[in-house]
């Protein structure tokens, strides 16, 4: 089967004078379409792991292959483009610009690449406010929407681009269990309709239980990898 990404023997070590081993020996596929959940507690190295795979942050030693392509050696230029291309993310606490609407938003990570507007990605925008909802509140601005609102919109946004793979680090973790359900389903059918990859980060057990793949962290190492 065609792995998305590829984690090879992935170290990552904090500091210089005082080392911090977060990361040890770790090596994981993601296969085409699969949606994962990667749980573990607090400071076990979750998040670390979840920026190394999205090229956010660079592992100590190791290689992150991306639909077949080693991305060690690239420059930051090509890393920063693979990435566009290529990854959507999705945060606990949904990095929406305040001073922009829904709708720019969504839009923001087409307007980092192509710096123009045109009438396909409008069009691909309305689809997708759509698709995620929110066409009643597009023109609203993050405060004035909810926070089930705010993390479609999120959503949404990393959907902008078409991406291969969606990385996503909470994506439920200041909701209630209402809108937490919602928005799994939202992720899960976005994966089953467009194939997307999905690797979720969660706190939450009956979201992980739900999840192909659970991949339990601890201490900076994989302590248990089961697929269902
Ligand atoms: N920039 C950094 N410099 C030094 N140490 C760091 C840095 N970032 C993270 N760490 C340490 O690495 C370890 C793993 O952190 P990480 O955020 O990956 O854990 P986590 O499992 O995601 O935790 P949580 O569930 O609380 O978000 C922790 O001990 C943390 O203190």
């Amino acid at each position: 089967m065609d792995n998305v990404i590829s984690i090879k023997n992935i170290n990552k070590v904090y500091g210089n004078e005082i080392k911090t081993h977060v990361l040890h020996d770790i090596n994981l596929d993601f296969a085409k379409g699969s949606f994962s959940s990667i749980i573990g507690q607090s400071g076990s190295g979750k998040s670390t792991l979840l920026n190394i795979m999205g090229t956010l942050d660079s592992p100590s030693s190791g290689d992150i292959i991306i639909n077949g392509k080693s991305t060690k050696n690239m420059s930051k230029n090509t890393l920063a483009e693979l990435r566009n291309d290529t990854i959507g993310f999705i945060f606990q606490f949904h990095h929406l610009l305040p001073e922009f609407t829904a709708l720019e938003n969504i839009l923001m990570p087409y307007y980092i690449k192509n710096h123009k507007k045109s009438k396909e990605i409008s069009e691909r925008a309305e689809e997708l406010l759509n698709l995620v909802g929110l066409w009643n509140v597009k023109n609203n601005k993050p405060m004035n929407m909810s926070g089930g609102q705010q993390q479609r919109t999120s959503i949404a946004r990393a959907l902008i681009n078409n991406p291969s793979i969606i990385l996503a680090d909470e994506p439920t973790g200041n909701l209630d269990s209402e809108t937490t359900e919602n928005i799994y389903e939202l992720m899960r059918s976005i994966n089953e309709n467009f194939k997307t990859t999905f690797v979720v980060i969660t706190h939450d057990n009956r979201i992980a239980q739900k999840t192909d793949r659970i991949i339990q962290i601890g201490d900076g190492k994989v302590l248990s990898d089961t697929l269902k």
